[in-house]
């Protein structure tokens, strides 16, 4: 298996231009916006401020040479990766952040840890060295804000519950779609994943059955903070949509959460519009309901396989987040039927969470995710085309808004 069998074309043998900047002729204008950006950073919004992320990262990958980028790529992230993910099982990163801001020594963090002094003098250097920790003096640290909010499970555990736990489907990627031809894969029953670590699992069970379901669970609770919410009244009129009109008797289902995991959207939900009519359901694998510890009890916790059919009928909403793009069509297909059978027509809303791939001009977080669900699950983040397409061709529903 590997690269034995792999067709290489030939290339060009100029190797200067693995030592010359990626795109030189993109950096005086980036130089430019930057140092415009940092002026109006102070009063700016954070949308300037992220804007101002995506140039800096455009300028230094501009500016850089081939090899330099190959070398962050293969060398410096990979490496980062693996030494963040030490200090998370470890516990390097709460143990920071509970000494706070002083300087710390590598000496006496490893005895703090229980772990080997060089080994954990190594790992340290490379996170400050890849920008993340601060060098105050030879093997003493000061955290930053970054290294400090890894200590919160919805930071640190995506490194073990989503990459290191899952990283040989990505990786493994290349060899994976030259056995398959290719091709787009779209059968949720072929992943990369299954093919390079040789399981018929899916991702939600090899991650539990792995042993970091929680940390995959904690990162779902986390990696949408800052981000505007759907919930929020100038994204989704909630009160003039879902509210008004609702039936207000106790026993009406006003939102169930398909897929909800462990109940962080319904939560949210509840403290922002605690008066709402009717009875909130968060619905999941039992395999993720049993994991749940505390939840607030007007969430009804409810154990159900959404390729069943929906035992909630006529409810004011489904609400189904990050889920969709789990799957390829066929799923989804059968997944969305079962929620249209239950919908009350004229009265029930299908609301879907998810992100919107533009055909121009698409952010790296939306195309990373998009790679995360091609390699590991054979699915895809979505276009507004392949939404229609999915939505109202073959579910037969009809869009009210993109
Ligand atoms: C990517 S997570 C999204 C969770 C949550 N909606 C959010 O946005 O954070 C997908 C969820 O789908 C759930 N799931 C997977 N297969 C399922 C099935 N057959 N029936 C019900 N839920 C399922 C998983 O357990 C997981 O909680």
């Amino acid at each position: 298996m590997g690269a034995e069998n792999a067709e290489y074309h030939s290339c060009p043998d100029d190797l200067s231009i693995a030592t010359h900047s990626n795109i030189a002729e993109a950096v005086p204008k980036l130089l430019n916006d930057v140092i415009k950006g940092v002026n109006n950073l102070n009063h700016g919004t954070d949308e300037d401020r992220k804007d101002m992320v995506i140039k800096c990262r455009a300028l230094a990958r501009a500016l850089e040479t081939p090899r330099e980028t190959m070398v962050d790529h293969c060398w410096g992230q990979i490496g980062a990766i693996a030494a963040i993910g030490f200090g998370v099982d470890s516990g390097l990163w709460v143990l920071m952040a509970q000494n706070g801001d002083k300087p710390q020594k590598v000496t006496d963090l490893a005895v703090g840890l229980g772990v080997d002094t060089k080994l954990l003098g190594r790992v340290m250097r490379h996170v400050c060295a890849m920008g993340l920790l601060i060098e105050v003096g030879e093997d003493e640290y000061r955290s930053t804000n970054y290294t400090k909010a890894l200590s919160l499970p919805q930071i640190g555990h995506g490194y073990l519950g989503v990459t290191t736990c899952t990283a040989a489907g990505t990786l493994k990627f290349h060899e994976f779609s030259r056995k398959r031809g290719w091709v787009n894969p779209t059968n949720s029953h072929d992943t990369s994943l299954m093919y390079a670590y040789g399981t018929e699992k899916n991702v939600f069970d090899w991650v539990h059955d792995s042993g970091y379901g929680k940390h995959l669970n904690d990162y779902l609770g986390g990696y949408n903070l800052g981000r505007p919410c759907w919930m929020d009244p100038d994204v989704y009129p909630v009160k003039e949509i879902l509210i008004d009109g609702a039936d207000s008797s106790p026993d009406a289902p006003f939102l169930v959460d398909v897929g909800g995991n462990m109940g962080h959207d319904l939560t949210r939900f509840h403290s922002r519009y605690p008066n709402a009519p009717g009875k909130l359901i968060l619905q999941d694998l039992p395999m993720m309901i049993h994991q749940i510890k505390d939840l607030d009890p007007a969430i009804i916790r409810m154990e159900y396989d959404f390729h069943q059919e929906q035992p909630v009928k006529g409810a004011r909403a489904y609400y189904i987040h990050s889920t969709l793009h789990n799957w390829p069509d066929d799923v989804c297909e059968s997944i969305l039927a079962r929620v249209k059978e239950a919908m009350k027509p004229g009265y029930s809303r299908l609301l879907i969470n998810e992100n919107v791939v533009p055909h121009i001009g698409a952010h790296w977080e939306t195309t990373g995710l998009d790679m995360l669900m091609l390699t590991l699950f054979s699915s895809e983040e979505r276009t507004s085309t392949a939404w229609y397409d999915l939505i109202e061709r073959r579910a037969g529903l009809r869009i009210a808004k993109c």
